[in-house]
């Protein structure tokens, strides 16, 4: 009976974690900066206080310097302008992240378009966003870029490939596109106004799903052989986590699939330490030119 390779993200992130963290050493033995980054969470979401803690300890894993930043639910939004702004200036911080979702009172793209685009290691700004566009990317959205590491550690090229994007997030689905476009697949972003999203699946060799629907993608919607990359993080009433595919019946169709949790959440924060990484080298370069 043929089962589909299972993409181990949890493995790929330790690995890549791992260099991070002795490229860091490096440094300091040369006596150059430790990689810096802040993290502010705004309210009380239970995921996010979750994912800030994984952030904090990857980072001291790493030998990063981190700063934490827990903002009550009603902080007006100047506030937290004027804490970007800070941090903006600050020397030793080369990366600051707001976690999202924020509170309704606030407006993502004013926050996120306040983070010079130098320190943005989210990639969420739109000059970085730009950038990716424009075929030249500088910091990479974590989740999209995560993604496409997978597709490199095992082999996968997207070269020529029919990709098909559902979900057009700007975290996942517009960026997934960029990438996805950069690696010479042929893209197709399906979103809640397309008409016939079985008739777009049944033709993708590569299938990356970011809908936040637990199970939606059904085995039978699925070309035999496609490469599935899932996105999605659900967590049922019972507390088990689960993607957006339908992991058990699809693993016997596809080729390739990423599992819910262990497949791109861990690729998300390991993509992060990547880009805070970058962030500073690309800070000693100006420094030293
Ligand atoms: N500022 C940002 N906010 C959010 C981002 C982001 O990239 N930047 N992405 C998501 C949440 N997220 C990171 O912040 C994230 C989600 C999931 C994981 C992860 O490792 N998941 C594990 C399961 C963890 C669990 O048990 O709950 C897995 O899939 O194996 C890491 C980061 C929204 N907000």
């Amino acid at each position: 009976m043929h089962t589909a390779t299972i993409i181990n993200g949890k493995e790929v992130a330790a690995q890549l974690r791992r260099d991070i963290a002795g490229m860091v050493r490096a440094r300091a033995e040369q006596g150059r900066m430790c990689p810096g980054l802040a993290v502010i969470l705004v309210g009380e979401d239970a995921a996010s206080k979750v994912y800030v803690r994984s952030k904090i300890k990857a980072c001291e894993e790493a030998g990063f310097l981190s700063r934490s930043f827990r903002l009550a639910a009603d902080t007006s939004q100047q506030v937290l302008l004027a804490l970007i702004d800070e941090l903006n200036e600050d020397p030793q911080i080369h990366g600051i992240l707001v976690q999202l979702p924020l509170p309704d009172h606030m407006h993502v793209p004013a926050v996120v378009e306040r983070i010079v685009p130098a320190k943005d290691v989210d990639g969420f700004h739109p000059y970085n966003l730009g950038r990716l566009a424009a075929k030249s990317p500088i910091l990479r959205p974590c989740t999209p870029y995560g993604c496409m590491r997978l597709l490199d550690a095992y082999g996968i090229s997207p070269m020529g490939k029919n990709a098909v994007i559902v979900g057009a997030s700007n975290i996942v689905g517009r960026p997934a596109a960029l990438e996805l476009l950069l690696r010479g697949a042929t893209v197709t972003v399906c979103h809640v106004k397309t008409r016939d999203l079985q008739a777009e699946l049944a033709r993708a060799d590569i299938v990356l799903v970011a809908i936040g629907s637990p199970g939606f993608i059904k085995a039978e919607w699925l070309k035999p052989g496609a490469t599935v990359i899932d996105v999605g993080i659900n967590r049922l009433a019972s507390g088990k986590l689960v993607g957006d595919v339908d992991f058990e019946s699809a693993r016997d169709k596809v080729a390739a699939i990423t599992p819910v949790p262990g497949g791109v959440g861990p690729m998300t924060i390991a993509c992060l330490l990547q880009n805070t990484l970058e962030a500073c080298e690309a800070l000693d370069v100006a420094q030293a030119s």
